[in-house]
């Protein structure tokens, strides 16, 4: 429920006014004094009714199964602030007892539900898919700093403009880009044995390096230019994105006043991420514009352009040079960070289990050229790697890259019968959903690779990695709005991880990292570690 600014402010304008006439008053400082008074008083009942009142005795959702120990009047708040990104709903779904949704109250009891049954995700993400939005503070954000593409707009407009982009995505034109992958991930993995040179356990960050290469990686596959980042860590579009997505001091400050200030009169201040969201957006723009127009010479030439998602757009004619600015700018932000929190989280993951990393390097080993060898890597090569593929979908599934997403209901409408009033915030949480027993069996808090691998020749459960519902793997959601460049992404980690694990043994530079309940997981879009994921780094002879 938000807080409707609008009729308030008219509310106190015209009450101060009806006060001044009936005071016989000319004065400004009782015309301010009581504009304040009015404001007051709209903004109690406003606050009584829509914290108190609502939540616990009218709102249709006051009967869905909550956590235990809510706080009156913050719900699950500090609990949401304080644990990783995530936990607290993975911890939900398992304990508290429910038929599909959950209810849990965020700050001063705004309500939020948590679908968590295949059933009802499978109305929130494909039958009504359209019913659910993204919010109006997430599409402003998003808006802001991707323009208006393929992640921001709704409806028809959505519908138009996915039918426009789905040819670069295509599985036939996915299989072409595997060699450039592979030519990207060698690349990567030469500039990263010069930095370990010939230490033995050398100290690397490697989310730094998984967020360079996937940039250059979207950069020659999506738009047929590369950005150079994998040799140049101070590249500016290295740089402008992180400003833009890692968090500053103040998001929190700006957070809190968004409870008493409208985010466009926020938005306006010169908080420092304001200022540095605009100089990166600034920086991104003019790359992107420079791409587009670089294409427009080959088009005006006469000359054909490549199959990347840049001239798969710009040849379907449905998008002016300001749309396609917006379209490049969401598959740089979604191409890349996201692709980059798989391979970190990877290489976690490898760090974590020794015995499975070493079984994945033998495979890798006897399947694939060594890096200084020349050979292409085709699709052929890396999707019949039986260990590989069900490594990568293993750690989608278990560290989902994009731990939640959120949705608003547009109207009034249903989930599983139950009322959801419009405006209703609905939180979808692959990290949650992607280990539920209920959907993968007693075994789905284990990292477990071996669920992804065949047994026997008509063993169609390990295709699903063994789980009950299509809805139980939410990594790319599904539906309408689920990831376009899923197979784009797929295929990019397993190239960058296989060249990684074929080269170069990991460790955790820190132990107490093994304690996965004790990392501290921070994020927005992607879930990343906030230190940063450190490891000890040597290279290995024969690959
Ligand atoms: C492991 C890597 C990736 C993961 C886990 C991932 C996950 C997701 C998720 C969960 C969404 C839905 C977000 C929402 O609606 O709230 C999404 C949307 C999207 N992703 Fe990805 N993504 C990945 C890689 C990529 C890549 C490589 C590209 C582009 C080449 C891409 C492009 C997009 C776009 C354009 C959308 C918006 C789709 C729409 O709304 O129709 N993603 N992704």
């Amino acid at each position: 429920m938000d807080f409707p600014w609008l009729a308030v402010a008219s509310v106190s304008a015209l009450g101060s006014s009806v006060l001044s006439y009936a005071q016989n008053s000319r004065s400004w400082g009782f015309l301010a004094g009581s504009f304040a008074f009015v404001w007051y008083l709209q903004v109690t009942v406003w606050f009584t009714y829509s914290a108190i009142v609502y939540p616990y005795f009218l709102s249709p959702l006051r009967h869905l199964p909550e956590p235990a120990g809510s706080h009156w009047l913050m719900g699950q708040a500090t609990t949401i602030r304080k644990e990783p990104t995530g936990a607290p709903a993975r911890r939900w779904v398992q304990e508290i007892p429910h038929k599909g949704l959950i209810r849990y109250r965020w700050f001063f009891n705004r309500e939020r539900v948590l679908p968590c049954s295949a059933k009802a995700l499978a109305e929130v993400l494909v039958t009504k898919s359209y019913s659910f939005q993204k919010p109006a503070p997430a599409s402003r954000f998003l808006s802001r700093v991707l323009g208006d593409g393929l992640l921001v707009v709704e409806g028809d407009e959505h519908k138009h403009q996915r039918r426009q982009l789905m040819p670069a995505f295509s599985f036939r034109h996915v299989k072409n880009l595997y060699p450039v992958f592979w030519s990207k991930a060698r690349e990567s993995v030469l500039a990263m044995t010069a930095e370990v040179g010939g230490r033995k356990g050398a100290e690397m960050e490697v989310s730094n390096w998984a967020s360079r290469v996937g940039l250059d990686i979207i950069g020659t596959a999506g738009m047929g230019r590369d950005f150079g980042a994998i040799q140049d860590a101070k590249n500016p579009l290295v740089e402008s994105y992180n400003k833009l997505f890692v968090p500053t001091g103040s998001d929190r400050i700006l957070f809190i006043l968004g409870f008493v200030i409208p985010f466009t009169v926020l938005n306006r201040l010169p908080f420092q991420s304001r200022v540095n969201e605009a100089s990166a957006t600034k920086k991104i723009k003019s790359v992107c514009r420079e791409l587009i127009a670089a294409k427009k010479a080959i088009l005006a030439r006469g000359e054909k352009l490549n199959v990347d998602i840049l001239s798969v757009a710009m040849e379907s004619g449905g998008f002016t040079d300001e749309d396609l600015v917006s379209q490049m700018m969401t598959f740089l932000a979604a191409g890349h960070e996201t692709t980059a929190s798989a391979i970190s989280w990877a290489v976690y993951t490898l760090c974590r289990y020794p015995e499975i990393q070493q079984r994945l390097r033998e495979e890798i080993r006897e399947r694939l050229p060594a890096i200084d060898d020349d050979r292409e890597v085709t699709s052929s090569d890396i999707d019949t790697m039986p260990y590989l593929n069900a490594f990568c979908n293993e750690v989608l599934r278990y560290w989902s890259p994009v731990p939640q997403t959120v949705r608003e209901a547009s109207h009034d409408t249903t989930i599983l019968g139950q009322p959801i009033p419009k405006g209703t915030i609905v939180f979808i949480s692959p990290k949650a959903v992607n280990v539920d027993p209920e959907l993968w069996g007693p075994d789905a808090g284990e990292f477990k690779p071996e669920r992804w691998l065949r047994t026997s020749e008509d063993d169609k459960a390990a295709a699903s990695g063994g789980a009950t519902s299509n809805y139980a793997f939410l990594s790319f959601l599904h539906g309408p709005r689920s990831c376009i460049g899923q197979g784009f992404a797929k295929a990019e980690f397993a190239c960058v991880l296989a060249a990684w694990v074929g080269r170069f043994q990991f460790e955790f530079r820190d132990e107490e990292d093994a304690d996965e309940s004790k990392l501290d997981i921070r994020g927005g879009l992607t879930a990343r570690l906030y230190k940063g994921m450190h490891v000890k780094m040597t290279v290995l002879d024969g690959f």
